[in-house]
């Protein structure tokens, strides 16, 4: 017997229910309308199959300025016809998150931390869900702090973990701790340090990727308006966390890994170092400087899609 597919959303496809897993929630089947409050966007609303249902690749970052210029580098990369000026933000309805479209590219910020990426990663999901996307592969492209690593290093995430160096992302949920796994994708990973060897001044290494919830304290920093710890005791957990195999520290990682990996999404983290925190805390590079360190990430996947979309070989 056919599998009984239920489909409320107005979708005339139905068959997309059964093909494409990347929501993981049964509650969604029995809605009439999904609004996407963050992103001013809906089901009813928006054709959102015909608008994203060809999209391949997603890169998020924090900024939204750094997608916007993202957005335009990968429309000159894949020489896709028209103007980047007329490329609009669709999210332009709410200030929460900016979003850009070029071919099968969707570039989206997420602010800082774990609960605004959550919140764009939630509505993300659901997005390429209703557009009936398929094989897509998720990136973060952002920034960190080094961990024995000089800054401008590129660092693809190996393993995203906690602040006591476990791969794991814990969630709370209706007040119980529900702990979920952070392992990303080994193959894109392994393929994205492989095209980091094609391209010039973009010294790559693959390692541990420590997620915490703050910039200051939770980041062992001594720069903060609070600070309980002294010089030794940050560089003895900097040491550990080194030994842990961690290699940078930034503020997404576990619950982009944990929230892909449940939603079958193949994903990857890949952030360049703005300094190396053994040797500081405050980020004194000049700005134009850091602003080519930024770039690193965003050509290495790029490099990534055009191969991919069979554009280079
Ligand atoms: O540069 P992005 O990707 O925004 O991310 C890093 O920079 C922010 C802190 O400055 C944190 O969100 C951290 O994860
Ligand atoms: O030290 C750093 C630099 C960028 N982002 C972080 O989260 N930490």
């Amino acid at each position: 017997m056919a599998p009984i597919l239920l489909n409320n959303l107005g979708n005339e496809h139905s068959d997309y229910i059964q093909q494409v897993e990347y929501v993981n929630n049964p509650h969604l089947n029995s809605m009439e309308e999904d609004i996407l409050y963050h992103f001013n966007l809906g089901t009813k609303t928006h054709d959102l199959p015909q608008m994203f249902g060809d999209v391949k690749f997603v890169c998020v970052g924090g900024s939204p300025n750094r997608m916007r210029s993202f957005a335009q580098f990968t429309h000159e990369q894949l020489e896709l016809p028209g103007n980047m000026a007329d490329i609009r933000d669709i999210c332009e309805g709410t200030d929460r998150y900016s979003m850009y479209k070029v071919g099968p590219v969707l570039s989206i910020s997420h602010g800082m931390g774990v609960p605004s990426i959550s919140i764009m990663l939630h509505e993300l999901i659901k997005l390429l869900y209703h557009a009936r996307c398929r094989d897509v592969i998720i990136f973060r492209i952002g920034t960190s702090g080094g961990v024995g690593l000089s800054a401008g290093t590129v660092v693809i995430t190996d393993k995203a973990v906690d602040s006591f160096f476990r791969p794991q992302f814990e969630q709370v949920i209706l007040g119980k701790v529900i702990i979920r796994s952070t392992e990303l994708d080994e193959d894109v990973a392994q393929e994205l340090l492989q095209y980091s060897s094609e391209l010039p001044d973009t010294p790559t290494v693959i390692g541990n990727t420590m997620c915490t919830h703050d910039f200051y304290e939770g980041q062992g920093r001594l720069d903060g308006a609070l600070c309980s710890f002294s010089t030794e005791e940050k560089l003895e957990y900097l040491r550990k966390a080194s030994e842990a195999g961690v290699r940078n520290i930034e503020m997404e990682s576990t619950v982009f890994a944990a929230m892909c990996r449940v939603c079958n999404l193949k994903a990857a983290v890949v952030c360049v170092t703005l300094l190396n925190r053994f040797e500081g805390d405050q980020i004194s590079t000049p700005h134009d400087v850091l602003l080519e360190y930024q770039l690193r990430p965003q050509c290495l996947v790029a490099h990534f899609i055009k191969k991919r979309l069979g554009l280079i070989s």
